[in-house]
């Protein structure tokens, strides 16, 4: 069976700077979904053009917007950028500049081009999920997403939060710690 080879990791969007090309329908799918997971991030989106839909939702958070053709200037200080215009040219500009520069790169919807993939993410306050399926269906990693924030009960986090608790009061060694730990959350699986 093929494995999905994809390493997933939980980024500080607060602390890092992502930069967004294009504010048309795939940007504003790729900030919507950026922005519904990381509300504070530090997001700079340069786009010819902005959707209102897109304005709307960028003027809520900590959103800077250029209207401006993409330059390479713009990479100045990202860490991350998604590249979401209509342009395929400026698409595989935006991703050369980034290899070029060492930052990792996603054009949106092209694999091919994608150093990271964006997931389905689902949330229960401190908890958090996120879904690939190594790019095989979106659709069915929207639907894997829509089916975990059902069964998942809402009381996770109060259950996250009551371990952490314990957590803190538990003396001894570390593998004592840890033998404790085990056994209090042994039942729950
Ligand atoms: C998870 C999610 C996150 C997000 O975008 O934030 C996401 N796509 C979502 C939805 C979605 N995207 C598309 C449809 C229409 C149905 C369809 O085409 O299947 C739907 C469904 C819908 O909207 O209902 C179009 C599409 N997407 C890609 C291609 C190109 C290709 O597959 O070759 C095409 C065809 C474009 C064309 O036709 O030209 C590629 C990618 N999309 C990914 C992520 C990465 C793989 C994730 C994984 O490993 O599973 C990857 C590889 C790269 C990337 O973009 O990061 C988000 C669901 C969020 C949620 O609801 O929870
Ligand atoms: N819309 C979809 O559902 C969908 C689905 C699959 C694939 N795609 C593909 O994804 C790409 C983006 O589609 P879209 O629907 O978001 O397009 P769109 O027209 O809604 O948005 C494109 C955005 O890119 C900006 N842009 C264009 N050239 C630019 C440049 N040089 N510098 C900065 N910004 C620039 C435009 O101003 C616009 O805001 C297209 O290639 C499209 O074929 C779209």
């Amino acid at each position: 069976m093929e494995q999905n080879q994809l390493y997933p990791i939980f980024l500080k969007l607060n602390v890092l700077n992502v930069l967004i090309v294009g504010g048309g329908t795939v940007g504003l799918e790729k900030l919507s979904f950026l922005l519904k997971s990381s509300p504070n991030a530090t997001v700079l989106v340069v786009s010819k053009d902005f959707d209102e839909d897109f304005l709307r939702l960028a003027n809520k958070y900590q959103v800077s917007l250029l209207k401006a053709p993409y330059n390479k200037l713009a990479l100045k200080n990202k860490q991350l950028v998604i590249a979401a215009t209509n342009n395929i040219e400026i698409n595989k500009q935006i991703y050369a500049d980034c290899k070029a520069n060492n930052i990792i790169v996603n054009v949106a919807d092209t694999p091919s081009l994608c150093d990271f993939y964006l997931g389905g993410i689902v949330t229960k306050g401190n908890i958090k999920i996120a879904i690939s399926t190594n790019g095989k269906s979106p659709t069915l990693a929207k639907r894997l997403r829509q089916f975990l924030e059902d069964i998942i009960p809402e009381n996770i986090n109060e259950l996250a939060e009551n371990l952490n608790k314990f957590r803190k009061t538990i003396k001894g060694n570390f593998s004592d710690k840890v033998n404790q730990l085990n056994q209090l959350t042994e039942k729950l699986l």
